[in-house]
């Protein structure tokens, strides 16, 4: 619920043509100890305004020589992006007032004025308003939460699946290529049982900031379970439009972190699946990347092989070296080892 400091902060726009009446409200308003008033004559500057600062309440005179309350209305209803019309119309016209609710106000306030009726319907309407803006955010928010790894922040495999589905009908339109990379750090185990679980999340931070910085705009990167990240790469021509940039993702992931005073390196393996080349559905691609991704651990880790023949394209990414100093962990001594 607003607290008094909100509702007497909100952004009001008193509207009329009128300059004895404007005059007349601010004051109501400013005794009542709204903070955040302003006014115009002009009703075609109401929808400019409004773009502009997104009032928490107009209150609108419904009888002005150029442009009309009603006209006004029509207006803010087409750029009101939350669907929410914060009018208050205010009118001398009994007649007016269904009119008003029917063109979308909220209420209304009757001239001549009555100061108690003026401040409860100001208040109440300004407390709905901003009722309805805290739901409004909140409910982007639980979106956003549903679609992102609360960790990374990143796109989760909801939203993966749903960036795959897009590319794929885009590649399909162009006669193109789509490219799902698959990566899952080597040995990540042993850095969480090593270091423990904060530390860990700290490197997957850190993984996944790389992984954005070393894709382009357009692509998606996605977390879609504890070590395991999917580029999607659209517009793709070739398998050496995916092997570039694969080989630059295992480089960069190998690159030192520096975590609570430690230097620690690590290494990932990743496999690539092409669209139409490998398989045309979400699910198979992400099942035949998965599936390269299985070969590139099993030939050795820190490498890439790609669904259409693993073995011929295998990366020769070397294995970075322990920076001076570091403390490698069992996770890229292992792959080290697995390397030699
Ligand atoms: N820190 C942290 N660890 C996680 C999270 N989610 C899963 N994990 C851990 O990540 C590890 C993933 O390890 P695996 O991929 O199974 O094994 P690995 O040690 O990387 O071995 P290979 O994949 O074969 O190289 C497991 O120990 C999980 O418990 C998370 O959100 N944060």
């Amino acid at each position: 619920m607003p607290n008094p400091d909100e509702i007497l902060n909100a952004k009001i726009l008193v509207v009329d043509d009128c300059a004895d009446n404007i005059d007349l409200m601010l004051e109501i308003l400013r005794d009542a100890g709204y903070t955040n008033v302003t006014a115009t004559m002009l009703p075609e500057q109401v929808c400019p305004l409004h773009r502009q600062h997104c009032y928490d309440l107009i209150l609108l005179d419904l009888q002005m020589p150029e442009l009309n309350g009603f006209q006004v209305m029509k207006g803010l209803k087409e750029i009101e992006q939350e669907g929410y019309l914060p009018v208050l119309a205010l009118t001398a016209q009994p007649s007016f007032k269904i009119a008003a609710l029917e063109a979308g106000a909220r209420d209304f306030i009757s001239k001549p004025f009555d100061l108690l009726e003026v401040h409860k319907r100001i208040h109440n309407m300004l407390e709905v308003r901003l009722l309805y803006k805290e739901l409004a955010s909140y409910s982007k928010q639980q979106q956003e939460l549903a679609l992102h790894d609360p960790l990374t922040g990143l796109p989760n495999r909801r939203l993966l699946e749903d960036r795959i589905a897009t590319a794929v009908q885009h590649a399909a339109r162009q006669q193109r290529r789509t490219a799902v990379m698959y990566l899952d750090l080597d040995g990540f185990k042993a850095i969480n049982d090593t270091h423990g679980h904060a530390y860990g999340d700290e490197i997957l931070k850190q993984v996944a900031q790389r992984l954005v910085n070393s894709s382009r705009k357009e692509d998606t990167v996605a977390r879609i379970g504890g070590d395991e990240f999917v580029i999607v790469m659209g517009d793709v021509d070739a398998l050496r439009d995916a092997q570039e940039p694969a080989t630059k993702l295992i480089e960069v992931v190998a690159q030192p972190y520096h975590v609570n005073g430690l230097v620690l390196q690590l290494s990932t393996s990743l496999g690539i699946a092409l669209y139409p080349d490998d398989a045309t559905t979400v699910d198979n691609l992400m099942h035949v990347a998965d599936a390269a991704l299985y070969e590139a651990k099993r030939t050795g880790k820190n490498r890439y092989c790609v669904a259409s023949g693993c073995a011929a394209a295998a990366s020769a990414a070397p294995v970075p070296a322990a920076a001076p100093g570091a403390v490698p962990s069992a996770a890229v001594a292992a792959a080290r080892a697995a390397a030699i």
